[in-house]
């Protein structure tokens, strides 16, 4: 399955993944390629493939992402493999993409589920990213403006999920995504 988890930088599309692959060994996380400079903590080949705008723009020519956008200033774009790997039912791949980016992927395979997660309010999103201290004010209050104009696309979305207890989230996703596992492929 591809499984595509949209929502504002800082609601916790990364968290929520992590949890889920360690739940269920059909889980994999698509590594995709960025144009952003690596933070402290990232690794690359890990977190992201940390590359020069050369280099993306030569994987669009050759025709080796499923999809890329220009997200909060950067180029960000998914490695065709990782598709590969959804549409080949060798593991269900999970994408922390944005809204623009899902609905590329969901023209491209309708089959594609998608989840878009919500925070509890602006404030604990907000709070979220001072915590993780990734950003600094002016790119966290970016970050904060594009949020309000993606929760506005959250009709789009198969499922709507509000990330207020990690653990609940988890857990309703994971419901979600067994629901449909069995609605699409039986398993
Ligand atoms: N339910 C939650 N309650 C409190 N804190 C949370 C919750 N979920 C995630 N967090 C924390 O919020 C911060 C942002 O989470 P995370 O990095 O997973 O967001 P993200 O949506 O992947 O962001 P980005 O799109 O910028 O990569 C992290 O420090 C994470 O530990
Ligand atoms: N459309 C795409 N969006 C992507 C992709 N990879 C990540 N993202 C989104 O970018 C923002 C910013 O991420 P950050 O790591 O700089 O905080 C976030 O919302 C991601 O979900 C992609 O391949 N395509």
């Amino acid at each position: 399955m591809i499984i595509v988890i949209s929502g504002p930088s800082g609601v916790g599309k990364g968290a929520v993944s992590k949890e889920l692959v360690k739940l269920d060994p059909r889980f994999e996380i698509a590594i995709t390629c960025t144009t952003r400079h690596p933070r402290e903590n990232e690794i690359d080949g890990i977190d992201y493939f940390f590359v020069s705008e050369e280099s993306f723009r030569k994987m669009i020519e050759e025709g080796e992402l499923a999809e890329y956008s220009i997200v909060h200033g950067n180029l960000y774009g998914i490695p065709q493999r990782f598709v590969d790997l959804g549409l080949n039912n060798e593991k269900d791949v999970i994408f922390q993409i944005d809204v623009q980016g899902a609905k590329k992927i969901k023209n491209k395979y309708d089959e594609a589920l998608l989840i878009f997660l919500m925070p509890p309010s602006i404030e604990a999103l907000i709070e979220r990213l001072n915590k993780r201290g990734t950003e600094n004010l002016s790119e966290i209050e970016k970050r904060t403006k594009r949020a309000k104009e993606e929760i506005e696309e959250r009709y789009l979305y198969d499922y709507v999920v509000v990330n207020d207890i990690l653990e609940n989230t988890v857990k309703e996703i994971y419901e979600i995504i067994l629901k449909e596992r069995k609605l699409r492929i039986g398993l």
